[in-house]
């Protein structure tokens, strides 16, 4: 039977599976595990084993429930199974979220004991869960949120219902740096319990409830879905596990398809412990199948991605290895500025006929806007699939610098000059500003400063100084006014300030106006470029992408399960990827965060087909950056260093003395001395020539 299964998944639908794959495939009764490597065909196993259920054990497909990670991989799934078996076979077995799962739990739960649920997020929901969290979070800290703020908010509350932490531990878990953050969160909960909102965190904890403390709704369950498929294991989180495992007893017909390598959702409560426990905590007894070739991408590729992944030590003992050619190397671009980037990426693909087979992944959506503007204004057809997270044009950081540039050309504009007055080295108090605004509200504002009555001196010299800047201003190019409100004004002293007393990001300040000023570049005036930024946001705001002939930028997070021929990672720098916060918890001895961000970028080089360009930069808005530790760590996967140095190592040099090693290639060795700051030298010089001595190691 099982050869006759195999010859006609062979001869009628072109599948020709491997020795491991066609184990997994067999499976029928019992906990089983698969443990796989990127692009080792787990859908392909999924769609196959769930064919042999149906067809050869006489399973009705729908007591089979598959649980896809999200929507989309719940509906290709689905269109894959029908365009690999539907023109012989009429079957539609149930490919689902586990929230959409969820949910049905608590539509029939409510529907049984006449209790009503709304839901809080989606397109149909009457209330406006971050509006809400905003409201909260001002009644507790008395200021306003930002949106990246808002962002953790919303991943910590998420955080904290996955991992199914008492509100009364919420504090122990506080490393979120949200103040109040036990108050927000109680807040939160009582408004959704009085108001009969669930969110759709909700939906996992109420529907596990139900579960537990409903035994006939359980039982139905369970006789409804005797056989539980689990796709990308790796990234479901702890009361996720909890709801499949109470439906899969006693059975435990569980089928888990997983690659703890490829586990990126810790900041939502899944962690690669949960399939680590599996066989030894969970079932003993669990079946545990190997997929580890790469049908994907080639060799060289392949035996990077396996040597880099080899140096987390939290993980399955796996050997990912591929039968496809050796081709081309990796490429690593290292370029002066973000400029530079995203002029070589826009040259890179002006050469590429049909763009639908390649993609530019970044570790953060803000990544893609200065490319956005490039490829928009180059006639470049790019897909993206979320752009509401692309927020910046709302971010306070961008709408000062908006207003800044409006009070250069309208000095009569008390809006924007409120907004900024204290953000720059004006020094003008807030009576003053009050005094104007109710005296001469519509005058202008510097003759009014200037006229103030009992000025100092120096005041006045002040005021007139700020008058002259600011018409100065209004005669420069945007990328040049920019620059000037930074240095001159002194609005980048004003962010430095802002981010040591209130902890917002300076890296994440300077990198929107970084980005500000790419879109500047191409601008010849101010008005051009105001109004530029008006029609960014306006069609990011309205865009509906089509894929066709088009350039996919993603995250790498939403590229998970995709491929192209040819990959992009850009911004590689050490602070943004890995993640500044996993730097420092890297410091403290704490591995875990690091790890999580090396299996990410294991991730997005993983999504490669064939040519694989990683792509770094010197520096960002000026500042002096320093390349991402994964990049070097794959060069010297590549091309073994010849050096007895490392980074991290503290060395002496001769002229500048003690210091510690940032970075070291072939050609630059840069190092941060405790005297005179961060230097970059030749490696050659500083290493062959014995001017450096080394002192310590990691
Ligand atoms: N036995 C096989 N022979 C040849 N090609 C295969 C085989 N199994 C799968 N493939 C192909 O390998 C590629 C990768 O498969 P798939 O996308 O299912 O991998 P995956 O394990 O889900 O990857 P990832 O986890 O990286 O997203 C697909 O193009 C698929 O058609």
């Amino acid at each position: 039977m099982q050869d006759r299964f195999f010859q006609l998944l062979n001869e009628k639908f072109g599948i020709c599976l491997t020795n491991q794959q066609r184990e997994a495939v067999l499976h029928k009764e019992g906990p089983a595990i698969v443990l796989a490597v990127p692009g080792a065909g787990k859908t392909t196993v999924l769609i196959c084993r769930t064919l042999n259920l149906i067809l050869n054990h006489r399973i009705n497909p729908n007591n089979i429930l598959t649980i896809t990670f999200s929507k989309a991989t719940a509906s290709d799934m689905k269109n894959r199974f029908i365009s690999t078996f539907g023109n012989i076979l009429n079957i539609k077995p149930n490919f689902s979220t586990i929230h959409s799962f969820s949910y049905s739990v608590i539509r029939y739960f409510s529907k049984i004991k006449g209790i009503k649920y709304e839901l809080l997020e989606g397109n149909d929901s009457k209330i406006n869960k971050n509006l809400l969290l905003k409201e909260i979070y001002y009644k507790f800290n008395k200021i306003q949120i930002n949106d990246e703020k808002l962002e953790d908010l919303i991943n910590i509350i998420s955080y904290i219902k996955n991992m199914m932490i008492k509100p009364e531990d919420i504090n122990d878990f506080n490393n979120f740096g949200i103040k109040n953050l036990y108050n927000i969160f109680i807040e939160y909960e009582n408004y959704k319990k009085r108001a009969g909102f669930i969110d759709f965190d909700d939906m996992l904890t109420l529907s596990l409830n139900i579960l537990e403390n409903n035994p006939i709704i359980l039982m139905q369950c369970r006789k409804r879905y005797p056989y539980i498929q689990v796709d990308e294991g790796q990234d479901t989180s702890k009361v996720q596990n909890k709801l499949i495992k109470l439906l899969a007893y006693p059975k435990n017909n569980l089928f888990v398809v997983a690659d703890d390598d490829q586990s990126i959702y810790g900041f939502r409560g899944a962690t690669p412990h949960e399939l680590l426990n599996f066989k030894d905590i969970d079932y003993p007894d669990a079946k545990i199948f190997f997929m580890e070739e790469n049908f994907r991408s080639t060799k060289t590729i392949v035996d990077i991605s396996n040597k880099f992944i080899q140096l987390n030590k939290i993980r399955f003992k796996k050997n990912l290895y591929t039968k496809n050619e050796e081709k081309e190397p990796i490429k690593i671009i290292k370029l002066n500025d973000e400029l530079e980037q995203v002029e070589y990426i826009i040259n890179q693909l002006k050469k590429i006929k049909d763009l639908s087979n390649t993609a530019v992944l970044f570790r953060n959506n803000i990544s893609s806007i200065g490319l956005i503007d490039k490829l928009e204004r180059n006639n470049i057809p790019f897909y993206i699939k979320d752009t509401k997270k692309l927020y910046i044009f709302k971010h306070w950081v961008c709408q000062d610098i908006i207003s800044f540039l409006k009070l250069s050309l309208d000095n009569t504009d008390m809006d924007s000059f409120q907004r900024i007055y204290y953000k720059m080295n004006g020094y003008i108090s807030k009576k003053s500003v009050e005094y104007i605004k109710s005296t001469k509200p519509k005058e202008n504002i510097f003759e009014s400063l200037i006229n103030l009555p009992e000025l100092k001196n120096f005041q006045k010299r002040n005021y007139i100084r700020l008058k002259s800047d600011f018409k100065y201003l209004s005669k420069l190019k945007a990328y040049d006014a920019i620059s000037f409100i930074e240095n001159e004004l002194e609005y980048r002293g004003f962010l430095i300030d802002n981010s040591r007393k209130y902890g917002n990001s300076f890296e994440y300040s300077n990198t929107i106006i970084s980005i500000l000023k790419i879109i500047a570049k191409e601008t010849n005036s101010i008005n051009e470029f105001l109004a530029r930024l008006d029609s960014l946001s306006k069609m990011l705001e309205n865009a509906r992408f089509n894929k066709n002939n088009a350039v996919t930028l993603s995250t790498i997070h939403s590229a998970k399960g995709l491929e192209f021929e040819s990959v992009y990672i850009i911004d590689l720098i050490d602070g943004e990827f890995p993640s500044s916060s996993s730097i420092e918890a890297l410091e403290s001895n704490i591995i875990e965060p690091l790890e999580e961000e090396r299996r990410i970028f294991y991730v997005g080089i993983t999504r490669t087909k064939r040519n694989l360009n990683l792509i770094t930069i010197n520096f960002k808005n000026g500042e002096r950056v320093l390349p991402s530790r994964f990049v070097q760590e794959i060069e010297a996967i590549e091309k073994p260093l010849r050096y007895d140095y490392k980074v991290g190592s503290t060395v002496e040099h001769k002229k500048f003395g003690k210091g510690v090693i940032k970075f070291i290639d072939d050609k630059n060795i840069v190092i941060d001395f405790e005297k005179v700051g961060i230097k970059q030298l030749s490696t050659r010089i500083c290493v062959e020539k014995n001017l450096l001595n080394r002192v310590g190691g990691r």
